[in-house]
């Protein structure tokens, strides 16, 4: 027999409706639920007798995350889309007018259709656990609301907070949640259905946001809400320069939802949400999901058991040392010890963490004894004490090969035979700084990106000697610490860095030939960058990418080869943002627009002349990406396309709506990115020459994913 989704249970009147999808760990809507959820309505709608309905979760610690993202794959046309955003329309309208008082009783994420769930629903309890969180991240994957909550929201919570809530994605915890109108009350998950059945017997009622002075005077009347639509248009237009539709389709379905009637708003939403499963940035997005589902479960060796890690040390304290202490000890709930060479270096690390921890306490998302408690988890010290039971110890001292030896040394020393050693560098061998080891199976590459407590990636790198054991611990742990992690092979750049160097090296060869800082960053902006490539060698330090370049031209060949008038910019003593001096102006410059430093043009002797045409400027950089993207796959220093997109995507920022390089590369088709590069070859040197794994594959007429 069929498994049932829905379960109904009376208690003196009070109807209880449990949802639990069967064999998943998590509730999401299906289409196949409708009928039982109309029989479900049918019965509901006929017992006069009932006070109220409280809708809940049967999972522990879920509600519902949304309707099933495969299923919203599966459809073959909009039409099918459309259908299924009607259906839900069509079950939240009946739950709505359900001649009783509806309650949602939420515990666990409550995101997109759960949340337009409880939308249709007269109140919302929710748990005060920090599992739960409410939200609309359809945006996230390039869709809109698509079962009512364009609509609903905004009745709710006001339109400002709507279109915050449905443009960014953001998820509201339980507070934030009681303070923004989207739920009544918050209460300890132990009494969350006892609490839920008293709103039974109330009134239904009419939505209503509670909004301050101000925003009553802009959302009140048509002149005001005209201005706050054009203002949203204009700032989000501004955010994803065309690149990404779903927002703008969101502000027409709000739009339409104070200007329309009920029925052809709902109608639009619908129409709107069709066309958005069918694009092609939703497929990119969507398939980021799966992706990086895949990765985080994939286990990596038969019959190796990652073991737990409890404790940890951090060699330096400086900006990246610090970040690895804060997600080891926050995320991963690690006993951490930093250690610095001096008090200061500890001392840095210790208030960068603190600094950190107080900024969520003054956002309210942690209380005060949250913080202590996690700050009483990192110590530090200037030497090897409560180390000893380290499992891993990460380094993240200077790029020097002896220096870091030495620490193999020391750890190898002063810990126990079982500690890991990893290794932050972002450019040297791991089998280097393993060669002198006692125990260099327990050695391995362990590369952040900077900021690490906000970059999602960690590039895991064992050399030929690591054993499986250290291989399955360091990725365990890295997940652990929140980060997508991907396994990588030794060498010079390992992958992340070795895919950018040749797109900022083209960049620079651009500079050199006459465009101008500006329009270089502006083209790749545009293009869905997150930064553009001066303003990132600037983040970076221009001296770090003087330091990496000669290290991958020696490794990997020409290609590589930074511009020789560069290194004038190091003579300049331009280092970049973290000394005040690089392509931009910082000093006397804070909170204004960003402007170019000019002085960086007499002192690399151009003149930024003509700028190029945007299409050719970006194709310049980007295709100098994607044919080193193949190359590492085809060499592999990735293990698959798909772990090749995601650490694009998440180290990097390439734009999230092509997918990554190898899914970009699809869609240009590698014959025709073929014969682009060999184009660009004759008129811009050999560096574009496409590389043989490309070649081969258009030959045959393959792609990279089926
Ligand atoms: C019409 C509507 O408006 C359209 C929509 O609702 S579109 C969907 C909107 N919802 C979302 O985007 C939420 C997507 N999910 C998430 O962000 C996260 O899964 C979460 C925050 C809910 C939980 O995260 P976490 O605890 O790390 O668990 P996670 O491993 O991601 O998910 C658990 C399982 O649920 C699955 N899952 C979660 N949400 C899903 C969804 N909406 N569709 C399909 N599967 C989903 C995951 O694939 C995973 O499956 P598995 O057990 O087979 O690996």
């Amino acid at each position: 027999m069929e498994q049932q989704t829905f379960s109904l249970s009376i208690e003196q009147n009070i109807a209880l409706l449990k949802m639990d999808v069967a064999g998943e760990s998590m509730n999401t809507l299906k289409a196949e639920f409708g009928p039982e959820l109309d029989a479900i309505l049918d019965d509901l709608s006929q017992q006069s007798q009932l006070q109220g309905l409280v809708v809940y979760s049967g999972k522990a610690d879920s509600f519902v995350a949304g309707a099933d993202i495969a299923m919203l794959d599966a459809c073959e046309t909009a039409a099918d889309a459309q259908q299924l955003s009607q259906q839900g329309h069509k079950v939240f309208a009946r739950l709505a007018s359900l001649p009783f008082p509806v309650i949602a009783a939420i515990h666990g994420p409550c995101l997109g259709g759960g949340l337009e769930l409880a939308l249709a629903c007269d109140y919302r309890v929710c748990s005060d656990h920090d599992k739960t969180s409410l939200g609309l991240p359809e945006v996230q994957l390039g869709l809109l609301p698509g079962g009512g909550g364009t609509q609903r929201l905004a009745k709710l919570v006001g339109l400002q907070k709507a279109l915050e809530m449905m443009l960014t994605g953001k998820q509201l915890r339980a507070k934030q949640a009681l303070k923004s109108g989207l739920v009544d009350e918050m209460v300890p998950n132990s009494v969350l259905l006892e609490v839920a059945k008293k709103y039974a017997g109330k009134a239904k009622r009419k939505p209503k946001p509670k909004l301050s002075t101000i925003s009553k005077l802009l959302e009140g009347n048509a002149l005001g809400r005209n201005i706050l639509f054009s203002q949203v248009t204009k700032q989000t237009l501004s955010k994803t320069r065309g690149n990404y539709p779903a927002p703008m389709e969101i502000i027409a379905c709000v739009k339409a939802g104070v200007e329309k009637n009920s029925e052809a708003a709902y109608l639009e939403e619908a129409q709107r949400f069709s066309k958005l499963v069918k694009s092609p940035e939703s497929a990119a997005l969507r398939g980021l999901f799966f992706a990086s589902n895949e990765l985080k479960k994939e286990s990596l060796f038969e019959g190796v058991e990652p073991r737990k890690i409890k404790q940890v040390a951090v060699l330096g304290g400086g900006l990246m040392g610090a970040g690895i202490a804060f997600v080891s000890a926050t995320k991963a709930k690690a006993q951490v010890r930093i250690k610095d060479i001096s008090e200061k270096g500890v001392l840095g690390g210790l208030n960068y963490a603190y600094k950190l921890l107080d900024k969520k306490r003054q956002r309210r998302f942690i209380s005060h004894a949250q913080l202590q408690q996690q700050m009483n988890d990192i110590t530090g010290g200037t030497d090897f004490t409560g180390m000893k039971n380290s499992q891993i110890v990460v380094e993240a001292v200077f790029e020097d090969l002896a220096l870091k030896q030495q620490m193999v040394a020391d750890i190898e020393a002063n810990c126990n035979q079982h500690t890991i050693f990893a290794s932050n560098t972002s450019s040297l061998p791991i089998a280097q700084i393993a060669a002198k080891a006692e125990r260099p199976e327990q050695v391995i590459g362990l590369h952040y990106f900077s900021p690490v407590e906000k970059m999602p990636l960690a590039e895991i790198i064992p050399h030929a000697g690591t054993n499986q054991q250290t291989i399955a611990d360091t990725v365990e742990f890295a997940r652990k610490q929140g980060k997508t992690a991907i396994v990588v092979k030794d060498g010079a750049g390992f992958y992340v860095n070795r895919i950018l160097a040749p797109y900022m090296n083209e960049a620079a060869i651009l500079l050199l030939e006459g465009q101008s800082v500006e329009h270089l960053d502006k083209t790749l902006l545009d293009y869905g960058f997150p930064v553009g490539p001066m303003t990132l060698l600037d983040e970076v330090g221009i001296d770090v990418g003087a330091k990496i370049a000669p290290i991958l031209e020696a490794e990997l060949g020409a290609r590589f080869k930074a511009p020789q008038a560069f290194s004038k910019l190091i003579d300049d003593k331009r280092l970049g943002k973290k000394n005040g001096r690089g392509f931009y102006l910082y000093q006397g410059n804070k909170g204004r627009a960003k402007k170019v430093d000019l002085q960086v043009y007499s002192v690399l002797g151009v003149k930024p002349g003509n700028p190029m045409d945007a299409e050719q400027l970006a194709k310049r950089c980007v295709y100098m990406m994607l044919n080193e993207a193949a190359r590492c796959l085809d060499e592999g220093v990735i293990n698959s396309a798909r772990d090749g997109d995601l650490g694009a995507i998440f180290g990097i920022g390439f734009p999230p709506f092509l997918g990554g390089p190898f899914r970009a590369m699809d869609k240009i088709g590698l014959a025709n990115l073929v014969a682009e590069l060999d184009e660009m070859a004759s008129l811009y040197g050999e560096r574009f020459a496409p590389c043989e794994a490309l070649k081969q594959m258009a030959e045959n007429k393959q792609s990279y994913y089926s």
